[in-house]
């Protein structure tokens, strides 16, 4: 059984809850499809990041890659944990900005930032610029002259690891869009750029190689790579690196098959491999920095739909169809993700019946989970996807127009509204009728 379930307790009516919150009553009170959240589930997992880098004794930052999930409760939710953030976007960042988040604690990524959003990111003071390419370097040096501002950057590097995941997933790869190529040379002609740059200080080098990755190797070998290449700056340029940035990707469990590492394994490996490096090369040890996104909000949320048809082909499948499906949660149709179901107002009864779970949306591709074992369906009965707090609210769509789904919050028993069910209105407020 997932993380999911036993982290959330069922009542005595046999119905599932979410932070002490029975979901019926969600289901009830906000409609479905919807998001909910067990908030203390994220506050956990902070702290449990916070306490392995505090055990290991090194200067860290946790920065929450906000893109898994990016709304203003969520940007309040990490502030009072006093952690960092990173968007990759203007509209993340003006997120952060209206949630009040600092923004000097916020870096922002992106392999194509725009005049607009460097501007825009220079106007809030931004925390850090993560420089993605030679095109927004020179538009960064520029801007900075013109506003005769300082800011702090570091530089995207692609150390050449592959990440055992989803190729459209794995980024840490030569042949990938994102950042300075590590084995050609360009990550050092990058850093001579920036350190002639008068407006920019150099931090030090990011780099991430995916996203559900299940091994430390790839962890181990990209933190080996990028501390030789501090090292490598310190003799060649006279740089020394104070932070060495290694990105998010660290797995979680979807299915019952899945069997990823606890975070502290893969956090310990990479400390353990910087901090050798540096003693053995006399390097002064750089402030680690990660960027965790699935790992703090994925096992924290589930989606609640409510089921609608079913239909059963002989000897063939049997499936039932819910009200949300790919709209609000992509990751089936893009990356073939796995999750698990139940039906959340009958967790006390056999799950005997063997059913491929459809969305509503008009493509064959959208289907949420396959050959799932639930207790017989009926139309009415209220499905929970578990496991979605990552990556499924922040690509939601308005595929076939329907409307996105709302958000709650639900702890201590308690539940908030944090994002609101878009309406039918909502799905025409931007178009303009011909004159
Ligand atoms: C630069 C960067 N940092 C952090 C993350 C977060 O990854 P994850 O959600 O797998 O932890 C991503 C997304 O893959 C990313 O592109
Ligand atoms: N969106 C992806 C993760 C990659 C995102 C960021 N680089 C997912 O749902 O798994």
């Amino acid at each position: 059984m997932s993380t999911q379930i036993s982290e959330r307790q069922v009542n005595e009516a046999g119905h599932l809850l979410v932070g002490g919150v029975d979901t019926t009553q969600l289901a009830k009170e906000y409609g479905t499809p919807l998001f909910a959240y067990d908030t203390s589930i994220i506050r956990r997992q902070i702290t449990h990041f916070k306490a392995i880098f505090e055990k290991a004794n090194v200067k860290y930052q946790i920065s929450y890659a906000s893109k898994a999930f990016a709304t203003l409760a969520m940007y309040q939710l990490i502030n009072k944990e006093n952690i960092h953030c990173d968007v990759v976007s203007e509209g993340e960042l003006y997120t952060a900005k209206q949630a009040g988040f600092p923004m000097n604690k916020v870096s922002f990524h992106g392999n194509n930032k725009s005049i607009s959003e460097l501007t825009f990111a220079l106007d809030q003071n931004i925390g850090c610029i993560i420089i993605d390419n030679f095109y927004e370097l020179s538009l960064l040096d520029q801007l900075t002259q013109d506003r005769k501002q300082k800011v702090d950057v570091m530089i995207r590097v692609t150390p050449g690891i592959s990440a055992h995941t989803h190729e459209y997933i794995s980024t840490g790869q030569e042949d990938s869009k994102f950042g300075f190529d590590l084995n050609s040379g360009q990550a050092d002609q990058a850093l001579e750029q920036i350190l002639a740059a008068p407006y920019l200080n150099m931090l030090g080098a990011h780099c991430h190689i995916g996203s559900q990755i299940f091994a430390t190797a790839g962890f181990v070998g990209a933190a080996d790579k990028m501390m030789h290449l501090l090292i490598d700056w310190q003799a060649k340029f006279n740089f020394t690196a104070s932070v060495l940035n290694l990105g998010g990707g660290f797995g979680i469990q979807y299915t019952d098959d899945e069997n990823p590492l606890a975070p502290e394994t893969f956090i310990s490996a990479i400390i353990e491999e910087v901090k050798q490096l540096s003693s053995k090369n006399n390097f002064p040890c750089p402030e680690i920095w990660i960027e965790p996104g699935r790992s703090i909000v994925g096992s924290a949320a589930i989606s609640l739909y409510t089921v609608g048809s079913s239909k059963s082909i002989p000897n063939i499948r049997d499936y039932i169809a819910v009200d949300g499906g790919m709209g609000d949660n992509i990751r089936p149709a893009l990356y073939e993700a796995k999750y698990e179901t139940v039906l959340a107002n009958k967790m006390n009864e056999p799950a005997n019946s063997k059913v491929s779970v459809a969305g509503k949306y008009c493509e064959s591709g959208d289907m949420l989970a396959w050959d799932q074992m639930l207790a017989k369906p009926t139309a009415g009965d209220l499905l929970a996807v578990l496991d979605t707090g990552a990556y499924g609210y922040s690509m939601a769509s308005n595929y076939n127009r329907n409307p996105r789904p709302a958000v709650v919050f639900c702890e201590d028993g308690k539940s908030q509204l944090v994002v609101k069910r878009e309406s039918l209105a909502d799905i025409v407020k931007l178009d303009i009728t011909l004159n």
